[in-house]
């Protein structure tokens, strides 16, 4: 062999991952380089998507129980338990996941290296020790996967303990009484939700002037009102944002001011206990010699990739939150394993372009494919079907009645264009939809087929009923709609 691998992965997050294990089931020879000492895994392991959902999920156990029983319901988690302690399920989780990608690694005889990775040439990776020892690689394929780190804020500084990141917000000691959180995006919406289930006071300073715009409206106004619910305010438009502490009052004050504030720009003012600044990513493309060897990239650091994950230089490429949006573990997983097959022209089946998300709030939100909004700009007759999460069994049966399924369908032919969902697992009832949809189905699959009974699937059932009986009513028949096979 010409080098000494076939491809080298920098990063073990979930691009690398699945680039290196893809990659070594074709029996081609793997190196990682990770620069973390400890673990490997990345932002999805180890600060980013599984401590995240770990405490998250810790939360709404406890939300869960409480809400079941009327005497428990208006008991804070803060009077109960201790941060460590719901940390621990955290911590548990963080290990068995590390001690498994690893295991995986050494099964699949990929090889490790501890390091920080820098490009020296287009076939060659130099790779620094923490003690400083510097030792070359080469390989046949290169495949860039850095992840990227929090963004650091303007107008104050970060001193991970009253103001923190989504790294150190998982060093809390205490459940705090009083959180602000700073956040535009999903991040915002999720450790809001997560630390007002544990008893917490939250607001949100959005410095947009909307918050998650992306959302289906009918999902946006669900989701307001389960944050009046639970008491959390969003505070948007704020701009100029400074945090002091207040030693007499042994408090930290963020003061703001309102963009376009018709009340003359007075400064405003949020007395809280801690602040969890969530201000979005960016990529970790600096220092790693991608310049060196001309790779492309955007104004926002950000590698261009083409559709085969590839950059401009031809045995480079690149996946994660390393390419920019949708900079999500789902996609990463994705990105990685097709760059391996593109590498060993070993092409994948063509994957259809939707791709779904979710955002882990308490309750959750899940959707892919176009909102009514969206579809209707586009030009499409659509016709919508919903399902109440009050009027499904598993929703009454689990004490989680609230909840919206939409599907979006196009009004002609009954084919799903887009499905939205807030409440219990919609997260994983997503997929339903998605398969039917990716297949070129049609609402008609959730009525003609069984569904398991009593399941929240039923809401797809129910919304297709819903949605039919809109078009029945708009005059077709329902033999035909029935019948009506394109
Ligand atoms: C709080 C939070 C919650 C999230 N929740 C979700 C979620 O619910 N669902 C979801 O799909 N996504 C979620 N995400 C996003 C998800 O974590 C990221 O999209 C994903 O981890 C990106 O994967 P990656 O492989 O690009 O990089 P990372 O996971 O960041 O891993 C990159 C690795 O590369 C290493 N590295 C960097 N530079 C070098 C170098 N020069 N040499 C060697 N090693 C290097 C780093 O040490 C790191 O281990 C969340 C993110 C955050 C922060
Ligand atoms: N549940 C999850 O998947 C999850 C949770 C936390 C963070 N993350 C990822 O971490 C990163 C930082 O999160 P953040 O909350 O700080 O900022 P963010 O990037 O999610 O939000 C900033 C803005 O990005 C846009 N945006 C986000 N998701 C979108 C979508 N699906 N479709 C269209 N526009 C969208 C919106 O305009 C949003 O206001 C994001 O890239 C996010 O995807 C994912």
């Amino acid at each position: 062999m010409k080098y000494d691998y076939d491809v080298i992965i920098i990063g073990s997050g979930p691009a690398g991952f699945s680039c290196a294990m893809q990659s070594s089931k074709f029996d081609k020879k793997t190196l990682v380089i990770e620069a973390n000492e400890e673990s490997f895994g990345g932002t999805w392991i180890n600060s980013g998507t599984i401590p995240s959902k770990a405490l998250r999920e810790t939360a709404r156990i406890i939300q869960r129980f409480q809400s079941q029983f009327d005497d428990l319901s208006q008991e804070k988690a803060y009077q109960h338990h201790q941060m460590q302690e719901l940390l621990k399920y955290k911590n548990e989780t963080l290990k068995s996941k590390n001690s498994k990608v690893e295991n995986d690694f050494k099964k699949n005889e990929v090889d490790t290296v501890r390091g920080f990775g820098v490009l020296k040439e287009k076939n060659t990776v130099e790779v620094t020790s923490k003690d400083g020892e510097k030792t070359e690689y080469t390989a046949e394929y290169i495949f860039v996967a850095p992840g990227s780190n929090p963004l650091k804020p303007k107008g104050f500084d970060l001193d991970h303990n009253k103001v923190m990141d989504y790294t150190s917000v998982l060093n809390l000691t205490h459940i705090p009484r009083k959180l602000l959180v700073i956040g535009s995006g999903v991040h915002a919406l999720e450790y809001a939700t997560t630390f007002s289930n544990l008893g917490s006071r939250v607001s949100i300073l959005n410095e947009a002037e909307s918050f998650l715009p992306f959302l289906d409206n009918e999902i946006s106004e669900q989701l307001f009102k389960l944050l009046e619910k639970q008491k959390i305010e969003i505070f948007s438009n704020a701009e100029n944002i400074e945090i002091d502490t207040n030693s007499i009052r042994n408090t930290t004050e963020v003061r703001y001011n309102l963009r376009n504030d018709n009340e003359g720009n007075r400064t405003r003012v949020i007395e809280t206990e801690h602040v969890l600044y969530l201000g979005g990513k960016i990529p970790n493309t600096k220092g790693l010699g991608l310049e060196n060897i001309g790779v492309e990239m955007d104004d926002g650091g950000n590698i261009i990739v083409d559709n085969d994950y590839k950059t401009n230089i031809d045995n480079v490429f690149a996946g994660g939150d390393a390419i920019g949006f949708p900079a999500l573990a789902s996609a990463s997983f994705s990105e990685g394993r097709l760059a391996s097959c593109n590498m060993f022209g070993i092409k994948a089946l063509d994957v259809p372009p939707e791709i779904p998300f979710a955002i882990y709030s308490i309750p959750e939100i899940s959707s892919i494919g176009l909102t009514e909004k969206e579809a209707k700009a586009r030009g499409y007759d659509v016709t919508v079907g919903r399902a109440y999460y009050k009027n499904i069994t598993q929703g009454d049966i689990s004490n989680q009645q609230d909840g919206l399924l939409k599907l979006v369908f196009e009004t002609e032919n009954l084919k799903l264009v887009g499905i939205h969902i807030i409440g219990e697992r919609a997260s994983d009832l997503i997929h339903l939809g998605q398969a039917v949809m990716s297949l070129g189905g049609d609402v008609r699959y959730f009525i003609n087929h069984v569904l398991n009974y009593p399941t929240y699937s039923e809401a797809y059932r129910i919304a297709a009923f819903n949605g039919m009986n809109r078009v029945y009513k708009a005059g077709v028949k329902y033999k035909k709609i029935l019948k009506n096979k394109e």
